[in-house]
């Protein structure tokens, strides 16, 4: 029989101990750091600080409860990897960092979870990475660019009418979310990379579909449970990203391919007509053009300063992958809370009916100047992203360690911003579950602090195609206005008289079950 000699058991006990000590201090070196600065908030375990909670009750649960007990702003551990998490719905502390001192807070928070080009892309990006890729993508969107973009969101929102009354006619309901999103992918396709994507045309084109399965969304609590782990400990994340790439990638990888073939097949296309002698530059440029515009010869980026308007190849790809994701899902919702709203308060989509009809006069699609005048409609669309923020929450990540009212910031520490926690604060927004499209008409707007109206997010960071969005909601509830009118019966989900619920479900705010109205037709 062997039996160990002693020394051979020490050298193991050895190693053990000191892996277990590496462990720990891995796990546990960043926190204390809120007691130490005196940020109130609960106490976490060791070594999974908050997560059980988190996992018990759901993370909106635990927000609420703690907020119940530390006030407007506390810390706590465990959402993030490695460090701190302070939450604060303080408009004052909430100005500070995303907009007075924005230098100390240019990053978002994130874990790592796939290596999908679109970790590329601006929404990813930190600090001087970002820096050069927004300021090559703010430009896509002034009013001489939106207005060349209106064309083709009015030929989208054309096609989304078709599409609900093919719906109408046989006798279907309208599925709001898959229909918007149809809408939404359509818009960004042809505004982004000129390209038809069939998905308002096909019933199930590949752009859709592709776009539809964007996020792996784990298929069981256990899978849930071992990919927070994972999150939690990025360097098991990087193996297992590296050796299981297709069953661990947040973004499926089928659908990843499908994305990159089509934007390298774009960019192709594109350079090989810039290359022809007769190539003419024309005056109707799309996203791409300005991506490709921006590009540099020298791939590696790394000569490039935070100043400069030059991107990489790489980042030209990763930045049209995230024009495509963060173009469908958020708006795609923002039209679904509206449709859905509208339905509910039959009176306030009487009177935005009146208002479109006053203002397309007969026209069959809007024209750049008759969006301005659509003043009823806007607080109609800011009070539904009120109610139903299609992006949650936002985070900052704090490079230095700095003081601001009094109030310590630690270095490293993630700020996460309840953006749909925020909105609904009775300070904020009196009788704030109220459906009241009148608290942003122009005598009453300013009464509202523009740091607690976050559906965009806020400051230099704030969403780069906020004005292209609000463009494509405009154009879309003309042209449906113009023709139907949206209700719900006791055929609808929910039923008429019923309200849904939302969820904060994978970074999104979305509805528990998914919204079906029934259209009536408006008699011309
Ligand atoms: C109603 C529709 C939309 C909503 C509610 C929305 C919301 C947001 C929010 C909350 C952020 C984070 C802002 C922050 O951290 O302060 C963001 C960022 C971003 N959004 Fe949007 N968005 C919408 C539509 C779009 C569209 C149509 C596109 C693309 C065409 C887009 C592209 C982006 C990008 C690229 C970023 C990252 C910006 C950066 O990091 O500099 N979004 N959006």
């Amino acid at each position: 029989m062997y039996v160990p000699l002693l020394g051979e058991v020490s050298l193991w006990l050895l190693v053990l101990v000191g892996l277990l000590t590496a462990f720990y201090l891995y796990t546990t070196s960043f926190v204390g750091v809120l007691k130490a600065y005196g940020i109130p908030g609960p106490k976490p375990w060791p070594v999974i600080n908050h997560m059980p909670e988190m996992r018990k009750h759901g993370l909106s649960k635990m927000l609420d409860e703690w907020r119940s007990l530390y006030g407007d702003t506390y810390g706590f551990y465990g959402l993030f990897p490695r460090c701190a998490t302070i939450v604060t719905h303080d408009a004052r502390l909430l100005e500070h960092v995303m907009v007075k001192d924005f230098s100390n807070f240019v990053d978002r928070a994130g874990r790592r979870t796939t290596l999908s080009v679109v970790s590329k892309g601006l929404f990813s990006l930190s600090g001087d990475y970002w820096r050069r890729s927004r300021h090559v993508m703010s430009p896509m969107f002034t009013v001489g660019r939106l207005k060349q973009m209106l064309y083709h969101v009015n030929t989208s929102a054309a096609l989304l009418l078709e599409l609900f009354k093919k719906h109408k006619a046989e006798g279907k309901l309208i599925p709001l979310k898959v229909t918007a999103g149809r809408y939404t992918s359509d818009v960004i396709a042809r505004v982004g990379f000129s390209i038809d994507s069939k998905a308002l045309t096909e019933e199930n084109s590949e752009f859709s579909k592709n776009i539809n399965n964007f996020i792996r969304i784990p298929a069981t609590r256990l899978q849930s449970y071992v990919r927070s782990i994972a999150e939690f400990f990025p360097p098991i994340m990087d193996i297992g990203l590296k050796l299981f790439t297709e069953q661990v990638d947040a973004i499926l990888p089928e659908t990843n391919r499908y994305f990159l073939n089509l934007i390298k097949d774009s960019i192709d296309r594109k350079l090989h007509e810039r290359s022809r002698p007769d190539y003419k530059k024309s005056s109707h440029v799309d996203m791409l053009d300005m991506l490709l515009d921006a590009e540099v010869d020298d791939q590696t980026g790394k000569h490039l300063k935070a100043e400069d308007r030059k991107i990489t190849r790489n980042e030209v790809i990763g930045n049209s992958a995230i024009l495509i994701l963060a173009a469908y899902e958020t708006t795609s919702t923002a039209l679904t809370s509206i449709l859905y709203l509208l339905a509910r308060h039959p009176d306030i989509q009487d009177k935005l009916i009146e208002e479109v009809d006053q203002v397309m006069q007969g026209q069959t699609e809007p024209r750049y100047e008759d969006l301005s005048k659509l003043v009823y409609m806007t607080q109609v669309i800011y009070e539904s992203l009120r109610m139903f923020p299609p992006s949650p929450d936002v985070s900052r990540k704090a490079l230095e360690t700095k003081t601001y009212d009094g109030f310590t910031i630690p270095k490293g520490a993630v700020i996460f911003i309840p953006i749909y926690k925020i909105v609904k604060d009775p300070r904020y927004f009196p009788d704030p579950y109220k459906f009241d499209p009148e608290r942003f008409s122009p005598e009453r707007k300013l009464e509202i602090d523009p740091i607690t109206f976050l559906p965009f997010g806020f400051g230099r960071r704030q969403c780069v195609a906020k004005r292209l969005a609000l463009i494509e909601l405009k154009v879309v509830l003309c042209l449906l206005l113009s023709n139907m009118k949206f209700v719900q019966t006791e055929r609808t989900e929910p039923k008429k008289g019923e309200e849904t619920e939302y969820l904060r479900i994978d970074g999104f705010f979305v509805p528990k079950k998914a919204i079906e109205l029934d259209v009536v037709f408006r008699e011309k």
